[in-house]
């Protein structure tokens, strides 16, 4: 069962996933009416409160900017945010000084790193990812220690104390997976067949030299479901703040459906365009054993949730499931007529791209060969240019364009795969809301069409979308 960062954000909430969990584990028992030793062994894999990842990453450019004053109010309002919940979650008082004093070591052990990167002015990939650990590592024992309150037995253990080995890629580490396995088992079966509830924080594993190192944001689902993987669970449960994966992000659509099965690759596809931020990798431990992903919200215990799975049965007709919207995106346009049928083109920008750590989340170039257009994150716009720039520029490329407050607009489903005429339905529906469509892409899968638009028509594409495939009466 792993919780986001939403079900964790105070007091009150912590408690709650506590009751939650202990609720689930009856559950299971009943199910399966205690002839199974394993029926209600759970691992519990935890993220940092929502913002907090946020914070400490804003902290390392604080560092890198030379702000110190920044740093330090972002960092102790920190400090005081975890220390107030250590002080008031548990009612037994022997466990809110064990919490607090556990809280103010890690308290201390982030100061002294931070002292160090100041002091160097410096944030390599190794810090950063040591510094982002702490969002994780502050929370999984005050979920720990109130689990202990209502009296179930639990242990707190770093993704790294757990056996998550990983590559030295910070900030993006893939596990090892042959050795992962070896070392959960050996860590985490034990305790379940103790009866302990293992606590394990989400986003973050170990290299092989024993650094702390992060597998990329919304990393926790990542965690959930290697360790899902390792220990042959019968099914992973992603607990979160919406009633499941849905047909739009109901912050944008109100009348959003919970779909309540969608395949593996539609849920892959949803991910990587944006739908509940699910790991992009997060299927890839599981898929070949086929466990389950149920995703739930905490604060709606009678939801049933989303279903995760290789062969789901429902909306057998559906040809698209989901509108799905990534924002905060940018636009580069890169052109020279030296591009026109010049071999390995394309391979050298994006070469160069990857040389900066610089992610191509989608790609265009059309027959003319004059032109290609990548959408990077905005936040890797200035970086993505400067290296454009300064490796190709006026050689091989003649000119770079950019629209920095762009959105990549997708329907989803596996319905579309073969069916004629989605795209003109998509393009005229578009059409119809006055919205200009920039940029278009389809991979072969056809399980998705992906296109641009003006940061400030995303929504209404999402919605006009949402209404032309009559998302809202999917579950009638
Ligand atoms: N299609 C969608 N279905 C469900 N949620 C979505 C969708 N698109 C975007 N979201 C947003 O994703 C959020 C949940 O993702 P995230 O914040 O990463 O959760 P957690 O912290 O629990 O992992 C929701 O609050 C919702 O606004
Ligand atoms: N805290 C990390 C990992 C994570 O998965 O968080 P969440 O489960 O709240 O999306 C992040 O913000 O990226």
């Amino acid at each position: 069962m792993k919780f986001g960062g939403n079900a964790v954000a105070d007091v009150e909430r912590i408690r709650h996933v506590a009751r939650d969990i202990v609720k689930q584990m009856q559950k299971k028992r009943e199910e399966k009416k205690g002839n199974d030793p394993a029926s209600n062994q759970i691992v519990v894999v935890v993220s940092a409160i929502k913002g907090v990842t946020d914070d400490l990453i804003k902290v390392c450019d604080s560092i890198m900017g030379g702000e110190c004053s920044r740093v330090d109010s972002i960092i102790h309002s920190i400090e005081e945010r975890h220390r107030s919940i250590a002080s008031n979650l548990c009612n037994d008082g022997s466990y809110t000084s064990e919490l607090s004093s556990i809280i103010d070591a890690l308290i201390k052990e982030m100061n002294d790193l931070l002292k160090g990167m100041m002091l160097l002015n410096e944030v390599t990939p190794r810090s950063r990812d040591y510094l982002l650990s702490f969002g994780e590592r502050l929370i999984a024992p005050m979920l720990c220690y109130a689990l202990k309150d209502v009296g179930v037995e639990a242990e707190h253990l770093t993704g790294k104390d757990a056996g998550i080995v990983t590559d030295s890629n910070y900030g993006d580490a893939r596990p090892l997976m042959d050795t992962t396995r070896l070392r959960v088992r050996h860590k985490i079966m034990p305790m379940l067949e103790h009866g302990v509830v293992p606590v394990v924080t989400g986003f973050i594993g170990s290299d092989q030299h024993g650094n702390i190192t992060t597998l990329g944001r919304g990393g926790s689902d990542y965690t959930a479901t290697i360790i899902a993987s390792c220990i042959d669970a019968d099914e992973v449960m992603l607990w979160t703040d919406v009633d499941g994966l849905m047909t739009a992000d109901p912050k944008i659509v109100k009348d959003a459906q919970v779909l309540r099965e969608v395949s593996y690759a539609e849920a892959m596809e949803m991910a990587l365009f944006g739908a509940k931020y699910l790991h992009p990798r997060a299927l890839e431990p599981i898929l070949d054993k086929g466990i389950p992903i149920r995703i739930r919200n905490v604060f709606n215990l009678e939801c049933q949730g989303t279903t995760i799975m290789k062969s789901p049965t429902a909306y057998p007709s559906k040809i698209v499931k989901a509108v799905t919207a990534i924002r905060n995106v940018s636009l580069i346009d890169v052109r020279g007529s030296s591009m026109v049928g010049s071999p390995g083109t394309a391979g050298r920008i994006f070469n160069v791209l990857g040389e900066h750590r610089i992610n191509i989340i989608m790609i265009s170039q059309g027959p003319s060969e004059s032109s290609i257009s990548m959408v990077v994150r905005k936040s890797d716009l200035d970086k993505a240019v400067n290296a454009l720039e300064l490796n190709l520029l006026g050689r091989l490329i003649k000119g770079i364009n950019v629209t920095d407050d762009v959105a990549i607009i997708a329907v989803v489903g596996a319905g579309m795969r073969g069916t004629k005429g989605v795209a003109a339905r998509v393009f005229k529906a578009v059409a119809d809301r006055g919205i200009n469509v920039i940029m278009i892409a389809q991979g072969s899968s056809e399980l998705n069409l992906a296109f641009v638009v003006e940061d400030r028509y995303a929504e209404g594409a999402v919605k006009a979308l949402h209404d032309e495939f009559e998302l809202d009466r999917i579950n009638q």
